[in-house]
């Protein structure tokens, strides 16, 4: 059988040692089919970007088993392109050149780096910015800038913690217009963070839930809503009752599970 895009089993995370241990993540298990949209939603604090972290390589954990395409994931790779909520550019080479550095340190040479670098920026619409430092870029031309980089080296995963968390309504919905359209495209698998039910449902092929007490995951909902979507789903029915559904399950997550059984 075909192992899923992304199988993540059994994963165990605490910090800190003795007395200062804390359990941050129990027993989380969630695949990702190939091309799947998931986003993981939740109360500040249930570890959604320990998780995205964990599975980015950049972090640790204490037990589990994690692979893509069943091989285990042991340290950050180019199969996994990631986007913070912060812009991760360097402020001293241009937009070109910050998705340049990220090929060559994949081992492109310099011809095929800027080719690919050229490519990306007029994948995101920002072939006219090409040239311009980070400084002279705003918050949404920056984040397009970290996609058209995490994009560029082909990753098999997407990971996104709070992309557009920065942004302001509308940039941000343009943002979320625009990696639709780059994920109907170019059918990628992602997981994404984000505390926005809407833009979760709005994105999503299913949404993850967790709770804490610790992080754990307290419920899964399909978004059987069909695609393309456009704007003016958001004001269906069925739309609002998944939104509706998420939030309830966001607020019972926020309780430890010793109050939740208190009533
Ligand atoms: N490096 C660290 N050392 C100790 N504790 C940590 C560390 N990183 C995170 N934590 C703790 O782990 C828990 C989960 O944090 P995490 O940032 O993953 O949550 P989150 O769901 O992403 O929160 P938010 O929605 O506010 O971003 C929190 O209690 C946090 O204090």
């Amino acid at each position: 059988m075909t192992p899923p895009k992304l199988r993540i089993a059994g994963l165990h995370k605490s910090f800190g040692t003795g007395e200062r241990r804390t359990e941050v993540l129990r027993d989380i298990n969630l695949d990702l089919a190939d091309n799947e949209f998931v986003s993981l939603v939740g109360t500040s604090g249930c570890g959604k970007s320990t998780l995205l972290s964990i599975v980015a390589g950049l972090q640790d954990f204490d037990a589990g088993d994690l692979s893509i395409d069943g091989a285990p994931i042991l340290q950050p790779g180019l199969d996994r392109g990631v986007v913070f909520q912060s812009y991760t550019l360097l402020p001293w080479l241009t937009a070109r050149q910050n998705i340049e550095f990220a090929l060559k340190a994949a081992g492109y040479d310099r011809a095929t780096c800027r080719r690919i670098a050229l490519e990306h920026l007029d994948l995101v619409k920002l072939s006219h910015s090409a040239d311009r430092y980070p400084s002279e870029l705003s918050g949404g031309m920056k984040q397009r800038v970290a996609i058209a980089r995490a994009l560029s080296y082909r990753p098999k995963m997407l990971l996104m913690d709070e992309p557009f968390g920065a942004l302001d309504a509308l940039t941000r919905h343009q943002m979320q217009e625009l990696l639709t359209q780059i994920w109907e495209e170019h059918r990628l698998t992602v997981l994404f963070v984000t505390h926005d039910v809407e833009e979760a449902v709005y994105l999503s092929d299913r949404i993850v839930v967790m709770g804490i007490g610790p992080g754990r995951i307290t419920q899964t909902f399909n978004v059987d809503i069909e695609r393309p979507r456009r704007e003016e789903v958001m004001e269906s029915p069925a739309f609002m009752d998944l939104q509706r559904g998420v939030h309830k399950a966001i607020r019972e997550g926020s309780k430890r599970p010793e109050m939740a059984l208190a009533g």
